[in-house]
Parts: structure tokens; sequence; C-alpha cells
């Protein structure tokens, strides 16, 4: 259940939630948590200027010495998302790549002193619980939740780990359906955790998946997501949510990586950083498991280890200062596909508005629109830039402004393309935010390695052949293309004298981080360009759909 609060109440972090929304969950039907948040009051009575209370987790987990999962893997995973994390450790691993080497429990009263000191004191909004090791420690917790009632609570229930190891006593599993499950906002059982709270039920199909969840939703918890990470490995990264009323397939592409150790507690504590900042249930999940898929990518060739199953880095994303919102998706690479920029000379020799050539070229499938001006007045620019804008909103492609950050901020441009002698793509986040999206023109390994270091989101790389758009530019032939895709950690879109003819054998040369090609006169020096676009579309669909 979720309603919105509305007036003049202070809110605790106003400039992150401008329309203040609330969920108010189960675990705290009875309580006044969420109104007390809401309302925190300076000690001296003064609401004008009201404290700021980061949004607050606490994990009840296991430490693992790797610290690839439990823990270790809550705290950096409430990091990266800007949510503080206290910790009340049940058992300490000895673990690494290879295994569980040992377990040694705390001791449940001690557990308890710790649940004790943090919830008697600080202003936790969410529970996240990961390893418990015995029913004993389930059953403080459940007392200890009745005494300090929180926003919502998180339950990871973790058993096994992917090494085989046993992680909790099997007792545990009646603790969990009866005591702990009930007070749950979410569960997030793997394949494995899932079959087990069902008593073996087989678990091989989304369709197995979809009724294990309801299964498990009938033991309490007002939603359940069951984890497909363990899915045969051709298939997707598929996880099914239940909210009580419909499942919902949430999909992310299955990273080829041996380094997912940790990949449920910092899905489990995502979920509840995001709760704790005020998002709602689905979106909270969304966002986690869109930083668990980013986060695999950035590290799938990290190398911390010798056993089979690695850990990941949950920073790479944040050092790219790209994770301040707990909603919005940010760049997609796939819109690089067919990238269009717009030449004013060109369009003016066939007699048409930039305006009417970037609505053809949208039309015919271009999937992001760079507007390039090099002789048109600032104000003019500003102008004609903001109805681009209009144009591409409506469709959902991005705009971006080529090199003028000025007029990217005047018209709210999705993001600017920098050269390598423009300003610093370094300077331009700084001044765009972290929202935005930053391409930079390279030629070089070397440069590409920059821009990423720098905070850019893709590179555009050539001149792949020659061009009449830059008369003086070096090609770098298709195999300086390969060359700085297998170096580049971003996307790629391939840029000079591409067109219809030539598209296919630059997609074809190899490298996954080509995605698309980025053209002007093979769309505008043309008559009709919503065709030439259109014909350009299909090569690319062609070469993408047969990959
Ligand atoms: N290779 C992968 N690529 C993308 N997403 C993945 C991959 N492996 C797992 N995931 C996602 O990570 C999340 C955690 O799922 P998983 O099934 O691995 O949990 P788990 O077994 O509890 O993890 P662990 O025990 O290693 O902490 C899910 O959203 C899952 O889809
Ligand atoms: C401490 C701990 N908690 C959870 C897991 C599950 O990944 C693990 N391997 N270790
Ligand atoms: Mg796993």
């Amino acid at each position: 259940m979720s309603f919105t609060l509305t007036g003049s109440l202070p809110h605790r972090l106003s400039f992150q939630f401008q329309v203040p929304l609330v969920t108010i969950p189960k675990s705290s039907c009875n309580s006044i948590k969420v109104m007390t948040m809401a309302t925190s009051i300076n000690n001296d009575g003064d609401t004008s200027n009201p404290r700021k209370n980061i949004p607050h987790v606490l994990t009840v987990a296991g430490s693992d010495s790797g610290a690839g999962a439990g823990i270790q893997a809550d705290l950096k995973a409430c990091g990266a998302l800007g949510v503080y994390c206290s910790t009340v450790i049940t058992a300490v691993t000895a673990q690494n790549t290879i295994g569980v080497q040992g377990v040694h429990p705390v001791p449940e009263s001690f557990v308890y002193e710790q649940l004790t000191s943090v919830l008697s004191d600080m202003q936790v909004d969410v529970v996240k619980t990961g390893m418990l090791p015995s029913i004993g420690v389930v059953k403080l917790l459940c007392q200890s939740l009745k005494e300090f009632p929180v926003q919502a609570l998180v339950v990871d229930p973790v058993m096994i780990s992917t090494s085989g190891d046993i992680l909790a006593d099997p007792s545990i599993l009646i603790a969990f359906r009866e005591e702990l499950l009930p007070m749950a906002d979410i569960v997030t059982p793997n394949l494995k955790e899932a079959s087990a709270l069902l008593g073996g039920m087989q678990l091989e199909t989304i369709a197995d998946m979809c009724s294990a969840a309801k299964s498990i939703h009938k033991l309490g918890p007002r939603c359940v997501l069951v984890k497909g990470g363990d899915l045969p490995a051709p298939v997707d990264a598929i996880d099914i949510f239940f909210d009580g009323e419909h499942c919902h397939e949430l999909r992310a592409s299955r990273i080829k990586t041996h380094n997912t150790h940790g990949t449920g507690c910092t899905l489990a504590s995502c979920i509840a950083a995001e709760l704790a900042k005020g998002s709602l249930m689905l979106p909270a999940v969304q966002v986690a498991k869109h930083f668990v898929e980013t986060a695999l990518d950035y590290s799938k060739d990290i190398e911390i280890g010798s056993g089979p199953q690695g850990p990941f880095d949950h920073f790479s994303k944040l050092r790219r200062s790209i994770y301040n919102s707990s909603v919005r998706r940010g760049f997609d690479p796939n819109d690089l596909l067919l990238y269009a920029i717009t030449d004013s000379g060109m369009n003016k020799k066939w007699t048409r508005s930039i305006t009417d050539a970037v609505k053809a070229a949208i039309e015919g499938g271009a999937t992001i629109v760079q507007l390039r001006e090099k002789d048109a007045d600032t104000r003019e620019f500003v102008e004609l830039a903001k109805s681009c804008v209009e144009i591409c909103r409506a469709h959902g492609v991005p705009l971006l402004i080529n090199d003028r950050v000025d007029v990217a901020l005047a018209c709210n441009a999705d993001g600017v393309h920098v050269g390598q002698s423009d300003m610093s793509p370094r300077i331009v986040r700084a001044l765009l935010g972290s929202e935005k999206i930053i391409g930079v023109s390279c030629k070089t390994p070397e440069q590409a390695l920059q821009a990423w270091a720098d905070g850019a989101d893709y590179i555009g790389c050539g001149g792949v052949f020659p061009t009449s758009t830059k008369a003086n530019n070096i090609t770098i032939g298709l195999s300086g293309l390969k060359t700085v895709c297998s170096a580049s950690k971003l996307p790629v879109v391939a840029i000079g004298g591409i067109n219809n003819g030539n598209a296919r054998s630059v997609m074809e040369i190899g490298t996954p981080n080509l995605r698309g090609v980025a053209v002007v006169s093979a769309l505008f020096d043309r008559e009709f360009v919503s065709s030439e676009t259109r014909k350009l579309h299909s090569v690319l669909m062609d070469v993408v759909s047969n990959k």
C-alpha cells in the first residue's frame, strides 16, 4: 500500500524527493515511523531547517572474509547508492573465491546486543537480512523488529552459498516460514532457496518461478522476488517479481563473467537502499537489478583470487558518478545503433530545415540525434536545439549537442558530444551532472581509456573511411576501429564515411562493444532523408539480429 504525503511538511531529503512519496509497508502498519521520518525536526523545534537524516539500512548478516558477499557486499552496495548502512554480524565466515572454509556463529545473545544497540539509538529505515545461522537468531530478530518497528524488511533467505556450502541450519526453514516471512515486505530467494522454502518443488522454467513466487507469497511476505541467476547460462538473467497481484518478469542481459559472488546479497541491499530513499517496491527492485547487471558488466574481467567465483566491483559505476538518482536508468548503449548527426550546410543545399531533417531521420529509425552547428549564432542555436529536443522527446530519442555545453544546458538536451580539443569530459560531467549523456571522439586506445576515466558514457571512433564532412581528418580504417574497440571500456559508435554500402563491414568487425554507426552525409546529403535512414536501419537491424 502506498500514499502520497502532500502539504508543507519539511521533508528530510527534500532535494531528493520533490514529491514526497512514502511507502507504508506491512511491517510498519502499526507504527508511526514513516511520519517521524517525514517530519524530522531540529532539537530546538525549528521545522524550517529539518535535520538531514541520511537514509539508513541495517543489515543483519554474516561476514565474508573475501568481501564479495555478506556484510561487506551490503556495506558496499549501500555506499554506492548513497545510503548509510549499519551492521549486525550474525556469523564470521572464512571464505574466498574457492568456497567457505569455516563458519563461526556469533553467540545469539551477542547478536541481540548488537540489534538493541543499533535499533535503540539510530533511525533505521529498512532492515535487510542475510545469513541468519540459527532459529534462535531469527526469533531474536523478529522480537527486536516488533520492539523497534522499521519502514520495511527485506529478507534474503540465505541458506547455501553458490559454492555449495551450508550457511544456515536446515531447521531455519521453519523459522523463516513461520516467523520472518510473514513480517517481510519482500523476500528474495534464488532458485534453490525458493525450492527449499516450498519443500523441494522443482524449479526449472519461468513458469515454475512464477508459481513458486505465488506459493511463497502465501507464506506471508508482501512481495516475492524469485531470482534466476542460476538459470542455465544462455538464458537472460530473468527474475520473477510477484506483488500479490501480478507476476512481473524482470530481465537483464546475462553478463559472461565468473565474478558473480555476492550478487544476491547486493541485490537485496540495493532494494533495501532504494526503499530507504522512499522508493516504491517495483522501482526499487528494478534499480537494484540494473545496479547488479551494470556492476557485473564493469567487473567482468577483474581477477581477485584463484577460485571459480570471484567478487565484483560495486563502485565502478559510482566512480563514473552516474548513480545519484534512484530511478532513472541512464544511458542505454543500444541507442547508439543509428546515430544521426545533422549538418546545416547539407540540409540548406536540399532546402529543408534542420527540424524537418531531424523529424525525417527519426521517422526512418534514427536511434539518437546529435545537433552539430558550426556557424549558427548562439541564440539561433538554442532556439533550434529547443525545437529539436521537443521533437526527439516526443519520440523517445535522445538528443545530444555537439561541443556546446552551454547550449545543451539551455535547451535541457540529453547530453553533449565533445572532441579531443573541446572541453574535457570531466569538466562537462561536472557541469551537466550525472544524468546526462557524454560522448567523446577518440582515435586511439589511450584516448578511449581516458574518456572512460573522465566519466564519458560512450566514444565515437573514426574516421573509419575518408569523408567529405571532415576534409583533413586522419582515417583509421576498420583495423584502427577494431583496435580502439578492443581497448575501450565504453560502448563505441563508429563514424566517418559510413553508409548503406559499408555499414555491414563496420558492424561485423567482431567486437561486442561496437554498438552502432554515426552518419552525416549518408542521411542528410540526400534528397529523401527518411527513406535513406530506413535503408541504413534495415542493414543494421539485419546485422544485429544475426549476431
Ligand atoms: N551473469 C549475470 N548477469 C546478469 N545478472 C546476473 C548474473 N548472475 C546473476 N544475476 C542477477 O543477480 C541477482 C542475484 O541473483 P542470484 O540468483 O545470483 O542470487 P544468489 O544466488 O542469491 O547470489 P549469491 O548467493 O551469489 O549472493 C539476480 O537479479 C540475477 O538475475
Ligand atoms: C556471509 C555470507 N552471506 C551470504 C552469502 C551468499 O552469497 C555468502 N556466500 N556469505
Ligand atoms: Mg548465485
